[in-house]
């Protein structure tokens, strides 16, 4: 990472722009939910962040500020930090590799961290996006931490660092959301469209079982897909 100048901050501000867009034309900050940041530098470590409370859907000069490793304003703003500046600075801390951290609420993502808060993660399988979160061998099966939704910043922050797995560039955060990273910008995007692929296909998935466990019955047949045996959490 470079070091600190007034034009990479504006470089990272622009590529913050474009991610926050290209989610917002997804619905995937509904009522100012969700934040963003990409670092800036690991040594001191500074993020720039989405400010607290903004609407994600336009571009205004006031949508973003540098904060630094205990999530503080770096420089004298008017601005305020994403109320969940510790989860972004705490993942940066535990993986000091990665350079973006992006937080998206989506219905999916919420169903999916709620079917299986109980458990403590999501096992998913057999499909190809997979691939998508870096993970390349074949037959691979990922396990995503699902953590409870604690009102404590640092509490919550706490939590997704306790079940941070490198090898799984995401955390469930139970009725609330998804935290997904990665090296850069791009590479966290990857991540969270690959995530939020699987999750939407996965609940797709339970439905149409459950119809053809129901048209199996209604027939009194057994139902045609073999994978319809597979329990909910398997799948
Ligand atoms: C209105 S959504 C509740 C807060 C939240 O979960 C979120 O992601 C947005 O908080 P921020 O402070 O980053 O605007
Ligand atoms: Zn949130």
């Amino acid at each position: 990472m470079s070091a600190y100048t007034h034009e990479i901050r504006q470089q990272v501000f622009q590529q913050l722009d474009q991610v926050k867009l290209a989610f917002a034309a997804r619905g995937w900050f509904p009522g100012t939910s969700g934040n963003l940041s990409i670092k800036i530098s690991s040594a001191p470590l500074l993020v720039a962040v989405t400010a607290s409370g903004k609407d994600k859907t336009v571009c205004t000069p006031h949508d973003y500020l540098v904060v630094d490793e205990n999530s503080k304003p770096y420089e004298a703003t008017t601005l305020k930090p994403s109320a969940e500046t510790q989860i972004h600075t705490a993942i940066y801390r535990n993986i000091p590799e990665i350079g973006a951290v992006f937080h998206v609420h989506t219905v999916p993502n919420n169903i999916v961290s709620e079917l299986y808060g109980n458990q403590g993660y999501v096992t998913l399988r057999n499909q190809e996006l997979i691939k998508g979160l870096g993970i390349w061998e074949e037959g691979a099966e990922i396990q995503i931490p699902i953590v409870e939704n604690y009102a404590n910043i640092p509490r919550l922050a706490k939590e997704v660092e306790r079940v941070l797995n490198p090898q799984v560039p995401g955390v469930l955060i139970r009725n609330h959301g998804i935290y997904a990273w990665g090296k850069n910008d791009f590479e966290a995007k990857r991540h969270l469209e690959a995530f939020e692929f699987l999750f939407a296909y996965h609940l797709q998935w339970l439905q149409v079982q459950h119809i053809a466990v129901q048209l199996a019955e209604q027939h009194a047949i057994q139902p045609h897909n073999p994978l319809t045996y597979r329990t909910a959490g398997q799948l």
